[in-house]
């Protein structure tokens, strides 16, 4: 089961987003932004970093890549992509999902853990997980805050496409826990039909117990499961 792993111009996560996979048991494959087509692969992974430098916006000019036609066309298909960080900046940017990653309420690019709770297990990517369940995972960006106009934040709480919220891992911390000021809490995202994830957080950087906390692993372990029905 191949998971392409798309590179952009600056992607710097790309490495790691291979490596979970692999870790998990899938196979991945680097794949240049230039590609044009995806032939063979079952899901897709847009990863971290700075395409194109975040010129303009993060995300912005990465979008006109000639591979994005081909994510377009397998997310349409139903195929699971997954975009983290700059891959969720992206997939926003592309409208493959809805809103927008504006910067920091604080101006400050953060880079830290923070605590997340699984809204809903019934997709591809968070079925190991329980709902409810709290997660300690690493944040590192500077736009990261994630805002969608009052009706379109409306139809993603009803359709229940928020995945990820940020959470308060213990009661001290309960004052700061959204580290970026998104509206309603927001780390994770869905598309309607549920194949398309876009999460500001890195679960691949956090597989391994030496990385500090395994809590991402679920993720892949999920995306792994899910393919194995498909296949
Ligand atoms: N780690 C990343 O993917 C960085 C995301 C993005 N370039 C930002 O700073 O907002």
């Amino acid at each position: 089961m191949k998971v392409a792993v798309i590179q952009f111009p600056g992607s710097n996560c790309d490495q790691d987003a291979a490596w979970a996979l692999k870790w998990v048991g899938l196979e991945a494959e680097l794949i240049w932004h230039t590609a044009t087509h995806l032939e063979g692969f079952a899901a897709v992974v847009l990863p971290g970093g700075f395409s194109y430098g975040d010129y303009l916006r993060a995300g912005a000019l990465a979008k006109f890549s000639p591979v994005m036609a081909e994510v377009r066309r397998l997310a349409e298909r139903g195929n699971p992509v997954i975009g983290i960080c700059n891959g969720f900046q992206v997939l926003t940017e592309a409208g493959l999902l809805p809103g927008a990653l504006l910067a920091n309420t604080n101006l400050h690019f953060t880079c830290k853990e923070v605590g997340l709770r699984v809204e809903r297990n019934d997709t591809p990517f968070t079925q190991a997980y329980r709902p409810g369940e709290l997660l300690r995972l690493p944040i590192a960006h500077g736009e990261g805050r994630y805002y969608a106009d009052p009706e379109v934040l409306e139809g993603l709480e009803e359709r229940r496409q928020v995945v990820f919220r940020y959470a308060a891992l213990t009661p001290a911390a309960s004052a700061d826990y959204n580290p970026n000021g998104s509206l309603n809490d927001i780390a994770g995202i869905v598309n309607a039909r549920g194949n398309v994830l876009g999460l500001m957080p890195h679960p691949e950087r956090a597989v391994e117990a030496a990385l500090g906390t395994t809590d991402g692993l679920g993720v892949f372990e999920s995306l792994k499961a899910a393919l194995e029905v498909v296949a």
